[in-house]
């Protein structure tokens, strides 16, 4: 089959990829219905298309924190790319690259963040996970060495959530007979000896707190992204700590079941925060109309999670080019008969609520 949507490359991946695997990127916390209402909640907007508007020149190019980009669309964070392709996160980068994209890298890379960085000319973000204050001062230095372009700290990973798909593919033993190093590409490249795995293991997620927001911004003058917002009243701390983006995310129905999907929280999200900062979100994307309705209802830009990882399975950085590709296409024609011929001129009145 040749893939011509996001859909065919899900169907192709799940017949190249073990089944723990297959599990680990497909899957949810608990029972999943967070994860289905990330795309319910899509199917509930209905688009109000203007007509005879002149569309004949389209244009999707867009900007993130500055930085030109060919549509608005980025690579989410996911762990672990190794298990999808044997190039990994450099395979996925350069495929970002050349669809005029950029990339989150992960914190649980299976390269380390400066190999990713120098497969890579265009824009890049580094996504942190605290562990130890330590450990976290010497990744964003790190990152800043290699030329990442913003620190995007992911808040609503406390504890890794009860995912039980994994638990009875018994994952882990698995992960680490097969692909081990997979999580920790970043642990093999060190500053000042080795990062202390013992310090790294005693996972202190659940400690963070706002303060900690203000501590990261005497570490790094880098523009500061909080990821895993889903309310105004979190929004409004955020910009209170004068971050530079949020992304509205449930982190792709893998964390604490049961939440409003991202599309649903943004607009309050966006009421509060949009005049001082940017706003993406992520969760359920998979057609350019999803896309459409996010833009629509204010994000600058949306990131995109598991179809990147389909792709990468199922052709390397030619696969996670085309998955861009076919959703920047999706989303000009999406624009073209909606009436709106450029970003700018997407408003809130293409959305009606059901
Ligand atoms: C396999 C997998 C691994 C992920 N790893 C991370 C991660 O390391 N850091 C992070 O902030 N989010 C992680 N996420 C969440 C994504 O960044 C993103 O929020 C989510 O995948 C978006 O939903 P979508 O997959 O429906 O597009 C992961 C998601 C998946 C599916
Ligand atoms: C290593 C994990 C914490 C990566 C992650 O965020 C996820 O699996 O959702």
């Amino acid at each position: 089959m040749q893939p011509i949507n996001v859909h065919d490359y899900e169907v192709l991946a799940q017949t190249q990829l073990a089944r723990p695997i297959w599990d680990y990127y497909q899957g949810g916390s608990e029972d999943e219905i967070s994860l289905r209402t990330n795309r319910t909640a899509f199917a509930q907007l209905r688009l109000r298309p203007r007509v005879l508007v002149d569309v004949s020149n389209s244009n999707l190019k867009t900007s993130v924190l500055n930085t030109e980009i060919d549509m608005p669309i980025l690579v989410a964070p996911t762990a672990a790319h190794s298990m999808a392709h044997s190039d990994g996160e450099c395979a996925t980068i350069r495929g970002a690259d050349a669809a005029g994209s950029g990339m989150i890298v992960s914190n649980d890379a299976s390269f380390s963040m400066e190999e990713i960085a120098r497969a890579s000319q265009g824009l890049r973000w580094y996504q942190l996970y605290i562990h130890t204050l330590n450990e976290a001062q010497q990744l964003i230095k790190r990152a800043e060495a290699a030329g990442y372009q913003a620190i995007v700290l992911t808040v609503d990973t406390p504890l890794l959530s009860n995912r039980e798909r994994d638990k009875r593919n018994a994952m882990g033993n698995f992960q680490k007979k097969y692909y081990p190093g997979a999580f920790s590409g970043n642990a093999r490249h060190t500053i000042n000896g080795s990062l202390d795995n013992s310090e790294r293991a005693a996972y202190a997620g659940h400690t963070l707190t706002w303060d900690t927001i203000a501590w990261m911004r005497t570490h790094t003058s880098l523009p500061i992204i909080l990821k895993g917002i889903l309310t105004a009243e979190d929004a409004t701390l955020a910009v209170q700590h004068q971050v530079a983006g949020i992304v509205v995310s449930n982190h792709g129905g893998r964390q604490l079941d049961g939440t409003i999907a991202p599309i649903e929280a943004l607009p309050e999200i966006v009421a509060v925060a949009a005049q001082h900062c940017e706003i993406y979100l992520d969760g359920g994307i998979r057609r350019g109309t999803d896309i459409l309705k996010a833009l629509a209802l204010g994000a600058q830009a949306v990131l995109i999670g598991r179809p990147i990882l389909w792709g990468l399975t199922v052709q390397g950085s030619e696969g996670v080019r085309h998955i861009l590709e076919i959703l920047q296409k999706e989303l000009q024609s999406a624009m073209i008969l909606a009436g709106c011929p450029s970003i700018k001129q997407i408003s809130r009145s293409l959305i009606q609520w059901t």
